[in-house]
């Protein structure tokens, strides 16, 4: 059961910022649409395999876990010694949280932090994969998410599948900025239908980590 909440809220939120960005920008949702068609033709349906040949696609994906990360404080973690960072001393046993919300929209790492801007990631070589510092929504290191390989497949493949094989815009009555892209909780906990498109939320992930400290303790 926590492995579902750890990888099912997480997984689909995500999904949903990037489907709700691309909306919000029919430029960027017709340039993803145009990869697609150019790489894959008229093959009817997108393959896990062709993921990796969606440079575009892919760094929608990252652009949408740098300013949405489904655990926005990651899982808490424990000093196991007194550290110095920084000429601060982190004593032993405190607890850490780590802000990767806020790393995410630090302009002193990311020019125009909160725009949303996948070409960022086209220009740079920089993956969510543990190894670059400024871009951790999986966390890094012994306790990196272990879902990491699962959920990077799953969100490229969603998301590729539901951009290649559907025209999407929104209705004539609704503009982009009046999307609400608003974090806010979406049902309880980390359940339930949104009022809107979008469901990723800080209060709700917390939820979700709690969950994730209670399978971390077992
Ligand atoms: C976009 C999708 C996902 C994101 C952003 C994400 C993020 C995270 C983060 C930040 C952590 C804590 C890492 C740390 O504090 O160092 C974590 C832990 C974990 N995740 Fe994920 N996760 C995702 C999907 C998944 C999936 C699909 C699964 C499993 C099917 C999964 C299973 C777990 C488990 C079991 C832990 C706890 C690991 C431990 O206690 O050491 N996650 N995840």
């Amino acid at each position: 059961q926590d492995l579902f909440v750890a990888g099912n809220d997480t997984t689909t939120s995500t999904v949903e910022w990037a489907m709700a960005e691309l909306l919000r920008d029919p430029a960027k949702m017709a340039k993803a649409r145009e990869e697609a068609e150019e790489v894959l033709g008229n093959v009817g349906l997108v393959q896990e395999s062709d993921i990796l040949k969606l440079p575009y696609l892919q760094a929608v994906v990252k652009e949408t876990l740098r300013l949405h990360p489904p655990a926005p404080l990651l899982i808490p973690h424990k000093a196991e010694a007194d550290v110095e960072m920084c000429g601060f001393t982190v004593p032993k046993n405190a607890q850490i949280l780590v802000n990767v919300w806020a790393m995410g929209r630090d302009s002193s790492i990311w020019p125009n932090p909160t725009l949303f801007s996948p070409e960022r990631f086209l220009e740079k070589d920089i993956d969510y994969k543990g190894r670059d510092f400024e871009l951790i929504p999986f966390g890094a290191g012994r306790r990196i998410c272990p879902g990491l390989p699962l959920a990077s497949r799953m969100v490229s493949f969603i998301l590729a599948s539901l951009v290649y094989s559907f025209h999407w815009k929104l209705p004539a009555e609704t503009k982009p900025e009046d999307l609400d892209m608003s974090e806010a909780a979406a049902g309880s906990p980390c359940t339930g239908p949104s009022p809107s498109l979008l469901s990723p939320s800080p209060p709700c992930n917390l939820v979700c980590i709690v969950s994730l400290m209670r399978l971390c303790l077992r």
